[in-house]
């Protein structure tokens, strides 16, 4: 490892952009299949990893919905969520804001309290253990119609207290952020942070559906923002936050390869970059991997990866007193770290 991606894996952090069930590794689904009785169609370990090669989004939503499968109890979630956060304690991610798709559980009767009680089970235990904060997203999955999104919200409300904000994923194309305006409406109206993937497969023009109709407070991807500069000028002069996935963008072909990611030149723009792992078990790597990946590929700075890791906390939904506390911890970790 180069000293300057020693220096990025070491600075505190948080993520920002990560799906629970992408965190599902090959051997916690056989662990969860054998358990819960579930047929799951590969043989062994190396065949999940071998099926794991995507020409684009819906490749991998197709496997990673199949993969969800095997999550069927409370225990399975709180347990999901435990080996993710063992992996931010290993990062230095000292904060996390997770995604979760309800819908992919529900529609195979799971209810939703068992998601989210096993979830919020694990991060009590990350709190109690690592010392590692986090919070929910409850996304909703844009393939299916508006009715289904509301009778999420619907059903997540004896828990509403326990969710920072909603957000919106899986197949982009065809499916534009319009579709969920008087969704993340009401999701405002009860006091809910708003996110969404915008910009990933999808134009520009989407990403400007979700600042304008869904009044997103975070921009999840973003990358083809890059194609309309008046765009990236409204991005930068607003201080949107962008969630950039660098391993997931190549897994899923954003890019064709590391040393063409955009990383450097949104920096260069302006705008508030932050680094994520997205899918980490499915996309080669948790956030210190895209971390290592894009120091790799030789076009950042060391302060650039302090402006990283400030971003991440800059753009989290934390109060303003952890933001500054998480800041001071980078200002004195760079200062020892000369
Ligand atoms: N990268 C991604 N884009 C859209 N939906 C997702 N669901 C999980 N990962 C996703
Ligand atoms: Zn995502």
């Amino acid at each position: 490892m180069t000293n300057l991606a020693t220096f990025a894996a070491g600075l505190p952090k948080a993520e920002l952009h990560l799906h629970i069930e992408g965190s599902l590794e090959p051997e916690q689904m056989f662990a969860f299949a054998r358990r819960n009785a579930v047929a799951i169609p590969y043989a062994d370990v190396e065949a999940v990893r071998a099926a794991y090669a995507f020409n684009n989004l819906q490749d991998f939503l197709d496997i990673y919905y199949a993969g969800a499968d095997v999550l069927r109890t409370e225990a399975d979630f709180r347990e999901l969520a435990a080996a993710y956060f063992a992996r931010c304690a290993a990062d230095q991610v000292v904060h996390t804001e997770i995604f979760f798709d309800p819908q992919t559980h529900t529609a195979r009767g799971i209810p939703i309290g068992t998601v989210i009680e096993g979830l919020l089970a694990g991060m009590a235990d990350a709190q109690a253990e690592h010392g590692i904060s986090s919070s929910l997203i409850l996304c909703f999955l844009r393939h299916l119609d508006e009715a289904d999104a509301f009778a999420t919200l619907e059903a997540a409300r004896p828990w509403l207290d326990r969710i920072a904000g909603v957000g919106l994923d899986s197949s982009e194309q065809g499916h534009p952020p319009s579709k969920f305006e008087r969704v993340f409406a009401a999701a405002a109206e009860l006091g809910l942070k708003r996110v969404a993937h915008a910009g990933e497969e999808g134009p520009p023009a989407y990403v400007t559906e979700a600042l304008d109709l869904l009044k997103v407070d975070r921009l999840d991807h973003g990358n083809r923002s890059l194609e309309d500069p008046l765009l990236v000028a409204r991005l930068a002069r607003s201080g949107m936050t962008l969630t950039v996935c660098p391993l997931s963008n190549l897994k899923l072909c954003v890019v064709p390869d590391i040393d063409a990611h955009p990383i450097d030149r949104m920096l260069r723009l302006g705008l508030r970059a932050t680094i994520n792992s997205d899918d980490p078990a499915y996309f080669g790597g948790y956030v210190n991997d895209n971390y290592r990946a894009v120091a790799a590929s030789g076009r950042l700075t060391r302060d650039d990866f302090v402006t990283l890791a400030r971003n991440s906390f800059l753009g989290s939904f934390l109060s303003d007193a952890d933001v500054a506390r998480h800041l001071a911890a980078i200002d004195a970790y760079a200062a020892a770290h000369p």
